[in-house]
């Protein structure tokens, strides 16, 4: 053995190094490794401790540590400076995406996006748009992988239902500690069939079964808006989230978080939005956040998440609730078992059901306190339904065209997904409407909130314009597949009509309460700017000041 070691060896042989370094660039470039990167890792550290113990037994000349040390690092050098050299002239110069135009250095690593577009201010759908009007082109390569399309037409190709494109390897980042839900399930079949349950959950009978707990719900928080409303200031942006959280705990798992009663920032609420804030920065480096999830560095938020989310389901599984809930579909009765996928799953509904909302109801008081006519002319809306009723229920206003057109004109100017989200070309590649050919296994991106404010999709775009979806101005919405805050296709949002009845009770009894305006020294500078960027999002605080309109 020692013969045959010291015939190769190694360590002195550079040829061999660079070959081995040029197949791990091969490899590394055929295979799909961001959720696998460990394995090199390993690889590598197995491989440089054995040249080291090799050498160390094999080779006269290399009998001190410090000979071992400086023999194994001339080898790893050697070693990367070869593989980083061929990845980053392959990236540059010879990839095919290397024609499609976008920033110099994102063609090399993602990390550009990260300081360029993500670090400055954690909104990354800002720099999307940045990029947009600097090159002033549909496709856009943004990272050496990776375009992002900004043109409608390209919808139904990359989501709609008969689309051949998948789900791309940011679904997997941490499916090794939590499992798959049935959104990061990137096996269109698996998805398809858990798919049923979740639709089941959200068909118009289970809605209508949850309505009267929505009801409740919105009395509760009116209830301690009244009691708020005399103070002169009041932090909307937490009620929200308190709101949210309690229909999606009653409605999904039968559980009071009686927040709104508390009227207190829960722990749960800060921890779901530290277990996101990772995905900022490393949703955009996939191995980055599956290496932080697999040695918890920086993810400690993220797991204890994930655990609690796991112990309402084990809670919920011990129970059996008097009304139906998400779960009561979701759950197979005759199995004592909780799969890590219902875990998973458990995580998705807390995560999607609560943190949109809770977002697209912040903003809709933003634009609301900043639009006052429009307030005035969605109070007399309002007004008019029902006038002898103190509370208008989630049946009063289902059908409200100005009320549904201001929650509309929120989800398109922020929507609640600004990045969109990540697919990932078929083998044989995919060409876009414009002629554009993108080869197989490249991952795509459609930044909602950019597409929802273009001029060839909406007139006056950066406008507030409700009557552009009641009829009162319809030529304002030029191409209607350009608004999809639920995205569309297979994989939309399960829950949109859940979310749009949540929006409506609360907007509607809100309004028909109290008069509402910046709390004294808000401007909505602090959402506009805090807000972060975290796959959904963390919005920023906003004050209101809530003037009663009935006494109580
Ligand atoms: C304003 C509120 C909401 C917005 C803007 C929104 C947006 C979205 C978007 C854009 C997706 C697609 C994600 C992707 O493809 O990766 C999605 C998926 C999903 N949403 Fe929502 N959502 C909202 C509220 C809700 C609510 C209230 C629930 C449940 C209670 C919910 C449950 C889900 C689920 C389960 C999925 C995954 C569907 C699948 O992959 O098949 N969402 N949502």
């Amino acid at each position: 053995m020692t013969q045959l070691i010291r015939r190769v060896e190694l360590a002195h042989n550079k040829p061999i190094i660079i070959l081995l370094a040029l197949l791990t660039h091969h490899a590394l470039h055929t295979g799909e490794w961001d959720n696998r990167f460990h394995i090199f890792l390993g690889i590598w550290t197995l491989a440089f401790s054995g040249i080291a113990a090799s050498e160390y037994m094999s080779d006269e000349r290399v009998k001190t540590v410090g000979a071992v040390i400086q023999v194994t690092a001339t080898t790893a050098v050697i070693y990367f400076a070869t593989l980083a050299a061929s990845i980053l002239l392959h990236r540059g110069f010879f990839h095919r995406l290397r024609k499609i135009p976008g920033p110099f250095l994102a063609r090399f690593s993602k990390l550009y996006g990260i300081f360029a577009g993500v670090l400055p201010d954690f909104q990354y759908f800002k720099w999307c748009e940045k990029m947009k009007e600097e090159y002033k082109t549909d496709v856009i390569r943004t990272g050496p992988r990776e375009v992002t399309v900004y043109c409608a037409d390209a919808i139904p190709l990359i989501h709609g239902p008969m689309s051949r494109c998948r789900k791309g390897p940011w679904y997997s980042g941490y499916t090794h500690v939590g499992g798959d839900s049935a959104h990061t399930t990137r096996d269109k079949e698996e998805h398809k069939r858990r798919r049923k349950a979740w639709d089941h959950a959200f068909n118009a009978k289970a809605l209508r079964e949850y309505e009267p707990r929505l009801n409740r719900h919105a009395v509760a928080l009116m209830e301690q808006l009244k009691e708020q409303a005399k103070q002169p200031s009041v932090c909307f942006t937490n009620w929200a989230n308190y709101y949210s959280f309690d229909v999606m705990g009653d409605v999904g798992f039968s559980r009071s978080f009686g927040m709104v009663e508390k009227g207190e920032e829960a722990d749960v609420i800060k921890l779901l939005h530290e277990s996101m804030s990772p995905l900022s920065v490393f949703g955009h480096v996939n191995w980055g956040l599956n290496l932080l999830t697999r040695t918890s560095v920086g993810a400690k938020a993220l797991l204890e998440h994930i655990d609690w989310t796991s112990n309402v389901l084990k809670e919920r599984k011990l129970v059996t609730p008097k009304e139906n809930d998400v779960f009561s579909r979701l759950l197979d009765p005759n199995d004592d078992k909780i799969t890590p996928e219902m875990n998973a799953d458990s995580r998705l509904l807390v995560v999607a059901g609560s943190d949109t909302t809770a977002a697209t109801l912040a903003w809709i008081a933003y634009e609301l306190c900043k639009n006052l006519e429009v307030q005035a002319k969605l109070r007399k809306a309002i007004d008019a339904i029902e006038p002898e009723k103190w509370h208008l229920d989630v049946d009063d206003v289902a059908n409200i065209a100005f009320l549904d057109g201001v929650i509309n004109e929120v989800l398109r100017l922020h929507p609640a997904v600004p990045s969109g989200v990540q697919r990932e070309t078929p083998p044989e590649g995919l060409t876009l409407p414009n002629g554009t050919f993108l080869p197989g296994n490249v991952h795509i991106w459609m930044p909602i909130h950019s597409i929802q404010r273009d001029p060839r999709y909406f007139q006056k775009p950066l406008d507030f314009m409700p009557e552009r979806w009641t009829g009162e101005q319809p030529d304002a919405v030029i191409e209607k597949r350009a608004f999809m805050p639920f995205n569309t296709g297979v994989y939309n949002c399960v829950g949109q009509k859940l979310a749009m009845m949540e929006l409506r009770s609360v907007t509607a009894n809100l309004i028909r309460l109290f008069e509402m305006s910046f709390a004294e020294g808000e401007d909505g500078s602090t959402i506009e700017k805090k807000t972060r960027d975290c796959f959904t999002t963390n919005v920023g605080k906003l004050d209101v000041k809530l003037t009663p309109r009935y006494k109580a």
